[in-house]
């Protein structure tokens, strides 16, 4: 990378305006230009101009630029501006050079897309946003605060039509980028280190490692002088993949034998003062180190020092269950040696978690238990089947999810089919699907022309990355019991930052349905709706609150209309919650439970 995109002015920058794009945007600027023989530099520019005019997008002829100084590109100096030069630099902003709303402007950004100057709702905020553009949306950004308005962009113009009951809808702003606070507000809470250890585990178990305890065959033989076709590229990818997961299972099966070692000990102790009634439990405990010491081959010192740890193991897995240990990162060891945080309700945490977390171990890793053979302390999965057709609960085994809808007497009881992509009901579009936008070409992005296709490799465009994040597989949630009137909800196990996509809204897609929950997609034109009553994802089972921390969102891939819920900063252990609508709760006969100080629905339903 260069060495100018470690400029402080340029890290400054980025920190001032919250935006970590700027070195990435900067860089990749860099890189694209072809070679020059003349000094390169980064003129650092701002704009005065009244609020309106970046509400609006719109420069105006009373716009004022100013330069606050360069960087010499090529051997990364900050130069000052003579006085002269500030006066040729300052002049009214021409608008063909006004940067476009979440963009700085310049080489990096593909395409300019025209900005719809009609709505004044489309405020530009940070670099992840795309400007919308006037026909071919890309995502959509209709203010939630105004239902009205919302609903009526999702009708066609002349019908007057009563919103069919409870209809779901995409109609919230993108999570706009959190301002940072200045440097004299309150400092925020740093995550404790049991924090970092839990979300090591959950995020070890959602990850795609694969702990077994067999040895892979003699690695295949390579030649870099003929070069590296992709082929040969993947069986390296393949066997960096592999050796990670081997070392993974071997690290794994170390500390379970370790954490089963101190078991052992404890009880050899107590078996030597049978075996010897007169000894204390000092003496029996040396007679049973200097046993092991002497297999070892270590001095007594060293054994203790490593004994330290192993206890250390065997506390995560008295508390959090095998699975705990078997998927704590590489932290783990650290956190053991110096057992930081473990008077500091290490226990507690890894016990409420226990249950839960083995619903993941079972279901994502159905060959984690096979580990535990080594110290023979394996046994049939408790739990298995799809990840999400578990509800957890902080305070025992998990329940099957059919379980937890009794209480509404269904005929058939309750079923689900859980899948992750979207079904069209062929009944009522044959086999077009309504999602597609007519006249759009599938196989380019909107936003910057290039190349889209669900093909990693002839895929071009990074528009989805850039803006989401990319969805997570597996995602990182779990199913749970709220506790409450709400029945059960969706617990993030690992953090979803600002901006990132939590998972596509999946159901079946079709229309006509009213009386029940419904998602409306689609135009008014070409109106249709996701419907998850027997089929679709977790994201069927997220809850209301008045003050959330998600939304939906649109955005189009391959020329077809995708809904997301996205996250506006979820913390690991917190549930994901989303707007439902005021239209939605006005057909809802019940007390909203969000707990929100600001909630609106609380007395919606007067006490019988
Ligand atoms: C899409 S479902 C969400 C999952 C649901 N909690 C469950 O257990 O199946 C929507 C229903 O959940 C309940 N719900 C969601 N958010 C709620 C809230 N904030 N307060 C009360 N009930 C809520 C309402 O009954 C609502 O109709």
């Amino acid at each position: 990378m260069h060495p100018i995109v470690h400029h402080p002015v340029v890290k400054r920058l980025s920190e001032l305006f919250d935006d970590t794009d700027v070195t990435t945007r900067l860089a990749s600027t860099l890189t694209s230009l072809s070679p020059h023989s003349e000094e390169l530099c980064l003129r650092i520019d701002a704009v005065i101009c009244t609020s309106d005019s970046i509400r609006s997008n719109v420069s105006t002829a009373n716009d004022k630029s100013l330069s606050l100084g360069w960087l010499s590109v090529d051997n990364n100096r900050a130069l000052t501006i003579t006085p002269k030069q500030v006066a040729s630099l300052e002049s009214p902003v021409p608008s063909s050079c006004n940067p476009q709303p979440g963009h700085a402007g310049g080489p990096e950004t593909p395409q300019s897309i025209p900005v719809d100057k009609s709505s004044p709702r489309h405020k530009a905020v940070g670099g992840l946003r795309p400007k919308k553009p006037s026909i071919s949306a890309v995502t959509e950004d209709i203010d939630s605060d105004n239902d009205a308005d919302a609903e009526s962009c999702l009708r066609p113009a002349n019908v007057r039509i009563e919103p069919s009951i409870r209809q779901l809808q995409s109609d919230t702003r993108f999570p706009q980028r959190k301002r940072r606070a200045n440097d004299s507000a309150t400092p925020t809470l740093q995550p404790s280190s049991i924090d970092k250890l839990i979300s090591g585990i959950w995020r070890q178990v959602h990850s795609p490692v694969t702990l077994s305890v067999t040895f892979p065959d003699r690695s295949p033989e390579f030649s870099l002088r003929t070069g590296v076709s992709q082929e040969v590229f993947r069986a390296i990818n393949g066997l960096c993949k592999k050796y990670y997961d081997q070392n993974r299972s071997s690290r794994a099966l170390e500390m379970v034998v370790q954490a089963y070692w101190v078991e052992c000990y404890e009880a050899r102790i107590a078996s030597i003062r049978l075996e010897h009634p007169s000894f204390t439990n000092a003496e029996a405990r040396m007679t049973a180190l200097k046993e092991a010491c002497s297999t070892l081959g270590w001095q007594e010192k060293e054994l203790r020092n490593r004994m330290a740890i192993w206890r250390g193991y065997k506390e995560i897995k008295d508390s959090g269950g095998w699975a705990s240990l078997i998927f704590a990162g590489t932290g783990v060891y650290r956190f053991c040696k110096y057992r930081i945080g473990f008077d500091n309700g290490l226990t507690t945490r890894l016990r409420s978690i226990a249950s839960s977390l083995e619903v993941a171990a079972d279901t994502l890793h159905p060959g984690w238990r096979d580990i535990l053979r080594v110290v023979s302390q394996s046994g049939p999965c408790r739990y298995s089947g799809h990840p999400h057709e578990w509800v957890t609960v902080d305070t025992g085994p998990a329940w099957p999810l059919s379980t937890t809808y009794a209480h509404l007497l269904l005929p058939d009881g309750f079923n689900y089919r859980f899948m992750d992509d979207c079904v069209i009901d062929q009944n009522v579009f044959g086999t077009t699907d309504p999602r597609r936008i007519p006249g759009v070409d599938p196989e380019v992005c909107q936003i910057c022309k290039e190349k889209q296709s669900d093909d990693v490799i002839s895929n071009h465009c990074t528009c989805f990355l850039v803006l989401f994040g990319g969805i997570r597989y597996p995602p990182p949630i779990q199913l749970y019991s709220t506790g409450s009137g709400k029945n059960n909800g969706v617990i993030a196990r690992c953090e979803f930052e600002r901006g990132t996509a939590i998972a596509e809204f999946v159901g079946l897609i079709t229309n006509g349905i009213d009386g029940l929950d419904v998602m409306m997609g689609g135009t008014p034109e070409r109106p249709y709706q996701i419907f998850q009553g027997h089929t679709g994802n977790f994201t069927r089972f997220i809850n209301h609150s008045c003050q959330p921390n998600s939304q939906f969102q649109k955005f189009y891939w391959c020329g077809v209309e995708r809904i997301l819920v996205v996250s506006r900063g979820v913390p690991a252990g917190s549930e994901i919650t989303v707007d439902y609508s005021d239209s939605y709760w006005k057909k809802l006969k019940k007390n909203c439970l969000c707990g929100e100080p600001s909630c609106r629905f609380t007395r919606q339903v007067e006490p019988s």
